[in-house]
């Protein structure tokens, strides 16, 4: 794992850690006004890239992101576009930069008005950046209810204004951007929603600041990339045979057989050398009809726990997936978690979701205790609530978090407190799931379309993690894997996407994905 702190090109910073690159660009000898001067001519570039000639007003705010709003402003009127510049902050309190790129606007300064949007075709938004500290007010506000209002096309500068770049969070009412351009490296805010439904489209711009800055920080989060994980991924090599790619044993239930079963197809999909689903005698004959790769395992009525629990003594089945379709009403509740009990004590890699979280609700600390090997959990929002303890927003991570405090934290914050309380890798699922390790680091993913937000999409997704778990893949790389591929089959299959088309779709996507990172 250690080359992954190597991969810049898919870090995000926060605003901390991007004040941190910039001052360490600054002592690294590029002057804090050429990153002004070049912050500004990216944006006026996207613009020109973009719009053709039209009334720009570009309303800058009392800090830096004001600042290259002066330059941008300058750039277009001398490209000989209509350009009125109004500003909401105080001169003396400019920096050094902002200040000199203030004084050579060579246009008139005017105060915020509302009156100033009824003659503008395109706003440019330099307002708030990094240095947001809370909702808009007054004059900024009102700005921003007539952008909205008039729905006048935005160029946001960094962060559409009062979109906090860490966390995604909107501070306020936000005015949508149709292009936002950021500098250097995206920030966590601009793939987290709301954040990223009002960012419109993304530009990262290069602005000078020499990549090895970012060696000095200790970088934790990234967006989903193969870049991250493709060194590890498991393609099949001709020397081996189907025992050496792992044999994952799936829970099945007696009710709700098509989620395990989607969960073992798709294990098999990515490549597990076998799959048994285990099933309770009941339900034997549905299950053993519907599958033919797949191995299913009857578990006698009255001691499935303990049958699961025997079958598990043979070490060559080396990961389990519990959960999908798994049961919790009345009886079954302790079944699943006894069954999810007998798989953790194995310590061998093991995947929960659904079910085999939600039986947990009533007291998180008995499934907590038992992880002590490696262990995915993918929860999506209503199972993560149920189990994960709450936080608030001040709470500091790096100590131990209270399982009863109140949560309002970030999802990227939630995620990486779960995982560190819980000591799984979290897998907090949705149109921005984010990937937690008990170690700190994160990963966001970005590329799943909505498509996905359909019944069984979840049970795959289990199935694709324990199958890259059975061929080897480590926890953390298996999970953001399984995410991406499964994010990639959601674009490839797209509108009318159902569940079943998961599997069924895999090996076009892999094949696309191997011969773009593989080459052997
Ligand atoms: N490499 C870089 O990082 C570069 C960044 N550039 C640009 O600079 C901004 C960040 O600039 P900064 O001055 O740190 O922050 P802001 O411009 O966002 O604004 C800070 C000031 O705004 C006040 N503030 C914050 N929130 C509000 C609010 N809701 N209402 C009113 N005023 C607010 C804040 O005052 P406080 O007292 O609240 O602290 C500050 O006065 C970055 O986003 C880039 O666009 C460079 O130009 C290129 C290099
Ligand atoms: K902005």
């Amino acid at each position: 794992m250690a080359h992954m702190y190597k991969q810049h090109s898919q870090i995000l910073l926060t605003t901390n850690e991007m004040g941190k690159a910039d001052s360490a660009a600054v002592v690294a000898g590029v002057p804090a006004m050429e990153l002004m001067a070049a912050a500004g001519k990216a944006v006026a570039d996207a613009v020109l890239g973009r719009w053709s000639r039209c009334s720009v007003l570009v309303l800058c705010g009392p800090g830096n992101n004001g600042g290259d709003g002066f330059v941008v402003s300058q750039l277009l009127l001398s490209a000989g576009w209509p350009v009125r510049l109004a500003f909401w902050g105080s001169v003396e309190k400019l920096s050094p930069e902002a200040a000199h790129f203030y004084y050579a606007w060579q246009g008139e300064v005017e105060a915020y008005s509302v009156d100033l949007l009824e003659q503008t075709d395109l706003v440019i938004d330099a307002m708030f950046g990094a240095g947001l500290t809370h909702a808009l007010e007054d004059k900024a506000r009102d700005m921003v209810d007539g952008i909205i209002e008039r729905k006048i096309p935005v160029c946001a500068i960094d962060v559409p204004s009062g979109v906090d770049g860490t966390t995604g969070a909107a501070l306020g009412n936000v005015a949508p951007a149709e292009l936002t351009v950021t500098f250097f490296r995206q920030k966590p805010g601009h793939l987290l929603f709301p954040g990223r439904g009002l960012c419109g489209k993304l530009v990262v711009a290069d602005i000078g600041i020499p990549d090895p800055v970012l060696d000095e920080l200790n970088l934790q989060t990234w967006e989903n990339s193969p870049e991250l994980w493709c060194r590890d991924y498991p393609w099949p090599r001709s020397e081996e045979h189907k025992f050496h790619r792992g044999h994952a044993v799936v829970y099945g239930g007696e009710n709700i057989t098509g989620a395990s079963r989607l969960t073992a197809r798709g294990a098999m999909r990515i490549g597990a050398g076998l799959v048994s689903l285990a099933v309770p005698i009941k339900a034997w004959a549905i299950y053993a009809t519907a599958m033919t790769s797949v191995m299913v395992v009857k578990l006698e009525q009255s001691q499935e726990a303990e049958d699961f629990e025997e079958l598990l003594l043979d070490p060559r089945h080396n990961v389990i997936a519990v959960g999908p379709g798994a049961g919790l009403a009345g009886f079954e509740r302790i079944r699943t978690r006894k069954i999810v009990l007998a798989a953790l004590a194995t310590n061998r890699p093991t995947v929960l979701d659904a079910d085999a979280l939600s039986a947990f609700a009533d007291d998180p600390k008995i499934l907590f205790d038992a992880i002590n090997g490696p262990c995915v959990m993918t929860p999506h929002e209503g199972e993560f609530a149920r189990l994960f303890p709450t936080f608030n927003e001040s709470t500091d991570i790096n100590k131990s978090p209270d399982i009863n405090e109140q949560c309002v934290a970030d999802k990227l914050t939630r995620t990486r407190l779960a995982a560190k309380l819980s000591g799984a890798v979290v897998v907090l699922k949705g149109a921005d799931t984010v990937i937690a390790s008990p170690d700190g680091r994160a990963i966001i993913n970005s590329n799943a379309p909505a498509d996905l937000a359909t019944g069984g999409s979840g049970d795959v997704l289990a199935g694709f993690i324990v199958g890259l778990l059975a061929q080897g893949m480590l926890p953390f790389d298996a999970a953001a894997a399984a995410v991406w591929l499964h994010g990639e089959v959601g674009n490839e299959v797209g509108i009318g996407l159902i569940a079943d088309d998961l599997p069924n779709h895999l090996p076009k996507v892999l094949s696309a994905f191997k011969r773009q990172y593989f080459s052997d």
